[in-house]
């Protein structure tokens, strides 16, 4: 059946659907099987995604033709397609009138995943009018909590080195709190990889205690104070809470330096609004492991990692991990800035939409995956500043001296950039950062070929 009178005007600009500011726009990539028109599949598409099915159904009324999402926009060259959503669709909270990322889910990237005309379907950016951006969450805390905590300007604070205690599974609670120790002794923030929680072997209730008294020791060594980013997730949102109230307790009077890490892709939209909700006063970290299978640009389904990021600032993550640009060991390009773009600035032109955020606080580019110091004055030269955490797990741990040794090469790539220096003259003056390219030869070989002779280096 084609429904494309009912659920497509092509007719309809999108210039005045954004000044209308009654609806949530979305841009896919999307191509019909074999044999289905573009339009008529579009049109299927966005009924599928809004108020109709694959017949006509006789409860319909006016009203509901009213709320029908309509394509507005076709190109069957290049595979375009925008439908726009009433946002009458989206549902709301009936605790506070809120809007939830879940439902915005349901609809635009529901079931018209499955559909048997569709060949595929990958939204790849969308727009929220002023009314939807009131109605999230939005972060409660940013970048600037965690800047005045570590004692700088709460503005342009600059490069949190950071870092992921690895190995990723393994250590026992009194290695774990070492790590930890010897990383902070030169570095900012730590958190928990992943996958790490309350295994047998590393049990949260002995483990915790002693990261805080590790926190502790470290800052009195350094006279610096010290960020802990502890993961909470956990399937049954009671637990996560437990999990999350018992760290709060435990590091009492330092509490403000601890951040909730989440693992919002896996655990869902629901976990991470329940650790924003419920601990406001926390810098929320979105992890979003497993997200390559839906964002991966080899996956011709699901959303893009720039959709993703753009989502989590919506429900209210203070941070979350934008890959590494081409520079780490993960999937990605330099034009990957844009995924940092659109979650740090009030306003900014994606691919598809022009998006205002009408001051929701930002949320913080978290890079990791494969990095070390060597890594990162490119890395900083490409996206155009360091107002970013890092946390570089192997580039840390995996530094020949130690991992304070490694926490401070990181910094010292940072001032690297920052002093538009050249980086072997750098390391001439900077031991840990010269360090770092005897830890990471092949690396050191890759980016500043010749880097022996003019470091002195012969073995
Ligand atoms: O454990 C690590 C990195 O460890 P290392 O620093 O040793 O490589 C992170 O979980 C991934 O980087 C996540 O990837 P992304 O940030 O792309 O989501
Ligand atoms: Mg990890």
């Amino acid at each position: 059946m084609d429904q494309s009178n009912r659920y497509a005007d092509l007719s309809l600009k999108e210039e005045d659907l954004i000044n209308g500011g009654r609806h949530i726009l979305v841009a896919y990539k999307m191509k019909p099987k074999a044999g289905y028109g573009y339009l008529a599949s579009a049109a299927h598409f966005a009924a599928e995604s809004s108020t109709g099915t694959n017949v006509e159904v006789s409860t319909t009324d006016e009203f509901t033709k009213g709320v029908d999402a309509l394509v507005y926009h076709i190109d069957e060259a290049t595979e375009e397609m925008r439908i726009a959503y009433p946002i009458e669709l989206f549902d709301r909270n009936i605790t506070d009138g809120r809007m939830m990322i879940v439902s915005f889910l349901t609809l635009t990237i529901g079931n018209n995943q499955g559909m048997g005309d569709i060949e595929y379907a990958k939204m790849y950016d969308f727009y929220m009018p002023r009314r939807a951006i009131e109605l999230f969450d939005g972060p409660s805390k940013d970048i600037s909590d965690l800047w005045r905590i570590l004692g700088r300007p709460i503005k342009d604070g600059g490069y949190i080195a950071g870092t992921i205690i690895k190995p990723k599974l393994g250590l026992r609670p009194e290695p774990f709190a070492k790590a930890a120790y010897e990383f902070w002794l030169g570095g900012d923030f730590i958190k928990n990889d992943e996958p790490q929680g309350n295994q047998v072997f590393a049990p949260m209730k002995k483990t915790i205690p002693l990261v805080y008294d590790a926190m502790k020791r470290a800052m009195d060594e350094t006279g610096e104070a010290k960020i802990f980013s502890a993961n909470i997730t956990a399937d049954d949102h009671d637990e996560m809470l437990a999990r999350g109230e018992f760290i709060l307790e435990t590091f009492g009077p330092d509490a403000d330096k601890v951040a909730f890490l989440v693992d919002g892709y896996v655990g869902g939209p629901g976990m991470i609004t329940t650790a924003r909700r419920w601990f406001p006063n926390q810098y929320l970290h979105y992890h979003r492991a497993g997200h390559g299978a839906v964002t991966s640009p080899q996956s011709k389904r699901g959303y893009t990692a720039y959709v993703l990021a753009k989502m989590s600032r919506l429900q209210g993550a203070s941070g979350i991990h934008v890959g590494t640009m081409g520079f780490g060991k993960m999937e990605g390009e330099k034009d990957d800035r844009a995924i940092a773009y659109i979650i740090e600035r009030d306003e900014y032109q994606g691919p598809a939409y022009y998006q205002k955020w009408y001051g929701m606080k930002p949320t913080t580019p978290i890079i990791s995956g494969g990095m070390n110091a060597l890594r990162l004055p490119g890395f900083f030269e490409n996206l155009g500043h360091g107002n970013v955490i890092n946390t570089a797990g192997g580039g840390s741990y995996g530094h020949i001296d130690s991992p304070a040794a490694g926490a401070k090469s990181l910094r010292q790539a940072y001032e690297c950039w920052k002093a538009k220096a050249d980086p072997i003259e750098w390391a001439k003056q900077h031991r840990e950062f010269a360090r770092a390219f005897e830890s990471f030869p092949a690396d050191a070989d890759k980016l500043y070929p010749g880097w022996r002779e003019k470091l002195g280096v012969h073995k």
